[in-house]
């Protein structure tokens, strides 16, 4: 089986690389021989309409669902069918579209729970980090649950940054935020950007898309379909009307 060059350059030492991941639900093949590598620090966006596998392709990556076919690499390492908690000990951070918290436990004590596998002695401080990082510091003894939608984003942010992830997977984590809660994850983005974390967007939200991911990838029928910089992407024809809506 012959490899296509981009593939072979990047990916001994990408952060994150998928080879040819498939993964099959009954008769729906939700995703269909997908190929890419991040190098450390970058940030890749994932568009694509609902339904195109945008989901699964992050389940599989980060080992809540086997693929059928295919690698991951995280970090140079093969972690294909590795459990869910031994890649995100690898390296791998992870929100979800609906932020999972203990809701009955303070947003401190949210954070310091997030550490418990990693680092006990250093959690206090990370701690401290995670609320200046992403400005929460004054809701810190608040329950999770008293928290806004858009507070509780933050804090599920800040669980992440708890592990010191390298790589971070972020499924539509603006989606439906006030304004202000935008600006405060675009700047951590940026900071753990520049700190040399690489990560991996799923995002409806074009204009976030355009303000911070360097590369885009449009999946459809679970396989990618374009790829390239937003500028490039955006001025092909079929992407624009079926994604990114006519801008005149
Ligand atoms: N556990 C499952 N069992 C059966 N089919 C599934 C399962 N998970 C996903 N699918 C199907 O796989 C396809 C891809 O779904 P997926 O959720 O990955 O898409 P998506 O791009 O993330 O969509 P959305 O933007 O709505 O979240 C869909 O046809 C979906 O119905």
């Amino acid at each position: 089986m012959s490899m296509p060059a981009t593939d072979r350059d990047t990916r001994t030492d990408s952060s994150l690389a998928v080879e040819r991941l498939v993964k099959r639900f009954g008769g729906i093949t939700a995703v269909n021989g997908v190929s890419f590598s991040l190098a450390r620090a970058e940030i890749l966006g994932i568009i694509g309409p609902n339904g195109s596998g945008k989901s699964t392709l992050f389940n599989l990556i980060a080992g809540a669902e086997p693929p059928d076919a295919g690698t991951v690499r995280l970090a140079g390492r093969d972690v294909t069918r590795w459990p869910a908690w031994r890649i995100a000990r690898g390296g791998l951070g992870r929100t979800f579209q609906i932020p999972s918290l203990f809701d009955n436990m303070s947003v401190w004590d949210n954070l310091l729970a997030a550490a418990v596998e990693a680092d006990w002695q250093g959690a206090p401080e990370r701690a401290e980090e995670a609320l200046e990082l992403l400005r929460i510091g004054e809701v810190r003894d608040n329950l999770a649950s008293e928290l806004s939608g858009g507070q509780q984003k933050l804090l599920e942010f800040g669980r992440v940054y708890m592990r010191a992830p390298k790589v971070v997977l972020l499924d539509e984590v603006t989606a439906g935020v006030h304004p202000n809660i935008r600006k405060i994850i675009l700047g951590a983005l940026r900071r753990l950007k520049g700190a040399g974390v690489t990560f991996l967007i799923i995002e409806h939200d074009m204009e976030m898309v355009r303000e911070i991911c360097e590369r885009i990838l449009v999946m459809d029928f679970g396989e990618v379909v374009a790829e390239g910089p937003f500028a490039e992407i955006a001025r092909d024809k079929d992407v624009q009307q079926a994604y990114l809506g006519r801008r005149t």
